[in-house]
């Protein structure tokens, strides 16, 4: 890696987002199994719903003409025909100067325009009630049509299908939705040194965590992960796995990426397929010996094999392009964020960014970021943090007291 010539996040971002042109493809699922999916089209409601004009109270429906000028003192007084039983239609209209008791959901008869609330009038006699208060057209009535209209786009194309779009969904009837399908990922770990979770490391080792990382983190971003291995630092070895890598959406591959004898990786990408590699090396804190490269149409991410490091350019390159190769924006228009105080001074060099990880607290009516110092092979660093504070290359560090906007760490 040549550091004098380590591009910015930005145009690092840039040149990498833009040769990716992979977009994922439709496929039609069942309801039950869009959920966390993105729509790939718009969905049109099939029908008007409510279907039909539907009371909202429990109460009595009415002409709201009958009702105007009603009062306590001078009520309206209207004849009781008929009790609308649920799920059911009134087996009668309703005439001027006539109500008809309704429960919340109940379909409203044919003549009403409004349903006066129950505590909103009185029995005045067996079969008559007294309005105490006038209600207008409309009024306590979820209309026909009201939630989404027949033909109207219920979901528009590129949505995430959450709790509250299913249940729309299933409101309307909808059984299978054109989704888009899930990114393929393929996940390798390297080095010499690693033993997968599951072994005890013998003298010199540690278990791999990044594969279980990125299997997460992929997942969370609406991929598929597929993990193909650890492979020693042996050329045959890696090699072998990243050309299996290429019959997926994306390759993400962690270690060996840096200066030194172990910084094979960029070499061999380099060898898959063209263009190749086109970043190596960013002007980014932890994240430096990042890799992005793309190989006959296939884009590989050499992530940098400490943790913390491997997290924070998943999150900075690799979120963006599951979002991209998704037909989603890049970025999301609105991330969660907090607004915190910082309680140190936090030093950044001019040109770079800096991800700083921070614990939230409050203290005095006040959210305060703490910097959770730790070097960036130290995993639990991760969990003891609530967010990001991104420091852009343009600004050179920031001080105590300086309030900050934290990037919440899902
Ligand atoms: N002389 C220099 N040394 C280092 C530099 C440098 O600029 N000059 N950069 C440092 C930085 S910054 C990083 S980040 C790492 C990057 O290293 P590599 O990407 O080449 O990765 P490795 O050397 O293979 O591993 C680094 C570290 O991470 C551990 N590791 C690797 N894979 C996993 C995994 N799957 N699960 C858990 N831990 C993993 C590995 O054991 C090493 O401890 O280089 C610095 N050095
Ligand atoms: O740049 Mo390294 O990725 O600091 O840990």
């Amino acid at each position: 890696m040549d550091f004098f010539t380590l591009k910015s996040v930005e145009e690092a971002r840039v040149e990498f987002l833009g040769a990716v042109t992979r977009r994922m493809p439709a496929e039609r699922v069942a309801r039950e199994e869009a959920l966390g999916r993105i729509t790939a089209a718009p969905v049109p409601a099939p029908e008007d719903l409510p279907p039909f004009p539907r009371s909202s109270v429990d109460g009595y429906a009415v002409l709201s003409a009958d009702t105007f000028g009603a009062s306590e003192g001078l009520p309206a007084y209207l004849t009781v025909t008929a009790e609308i039983p649920m799920g059911q239609v009134s087996a009668v209209p309703l005439h001027p100067g006539e109500a008809q008791k309704i429960a919340t959901g109940g379909a409203l008869p044919e003549g009403a325009d409004a349903v006066v609330m129950v505590e909103h009038t009185e029995q005045s006699a067996p079969d008559e009630i007294a309005v105490l208060r006038p209600v207008s057209p409309g009024e306590n009535v979820m209309q026909r049509g009201e939630d989404c209209r027949a033909g109207e786009p219920l979901l528009p194309a590129g949505r995430m299908i959450r709790a509250q779009e299913a249940a729309l969904l299933a409101h309307a009837g909808v059984r299978e939705v054109d989704v888009v399908r899930r990114p393929r990922v393929a996940i390798i770990s390297t080095g010499d040194e690693l033993v997968p979770p599951e072994e005890a490391p013998g003298p010199g080792q540690i278990r791999e965590s990044n594969g279980q990382a990125m299997r997460a983190l992929v997942l969370r971003d609406g991929g598929e992960p597929h993990y193909l291995g650890l492979a020693r630092d042996d050329e045959q070895e890696i090699l072998s796995l990243l050309r299996q890598g290429l019959a997926y959406d994306l390759v993400l591959i962690s270690g060996g990426s840096s200066v030194g004898a172990r910084d094979l990786t960029s070499r061999l990408i380099d060898q898959l397929g063209s263009p190749g590699v086109l970043v190596h090396g960013v002007q980014l804190k932890p994240g430096k010996p990042t890799i992005l490269a793309v190989c006959d149409g296939v884009p590989v991410v050499g992530l940098p094999g400490h943790p913390v490091s491997a997290q924070v350019v998943y999150g900075l390159f690799v979120a963006p392009l599951l979002r991209q190769m998704q037909g989603l924006p890049p970025e999301p228009e609105f991330r969660p964020t907090v607004r915190a105080r910082l309680t140190k001074n936090v030093a950044s060099a001019a040109g770079r960014t800096d991800v700083v990880r921070v614990r939230l607290f409050r203290k005095d009516g006040e959210v305060w970021a703490e910097p959770v110092h730790g070097k960036s092979g130290l995993i639990s660093t991760l969990v003891r943090a609530d967010g990001f504070l991104i420091i852009p290359s343009a600004r050179e560090g920031l001080l105590a007291g300086d309030t900050v906007e934290v990037e919440v760490l899902a």
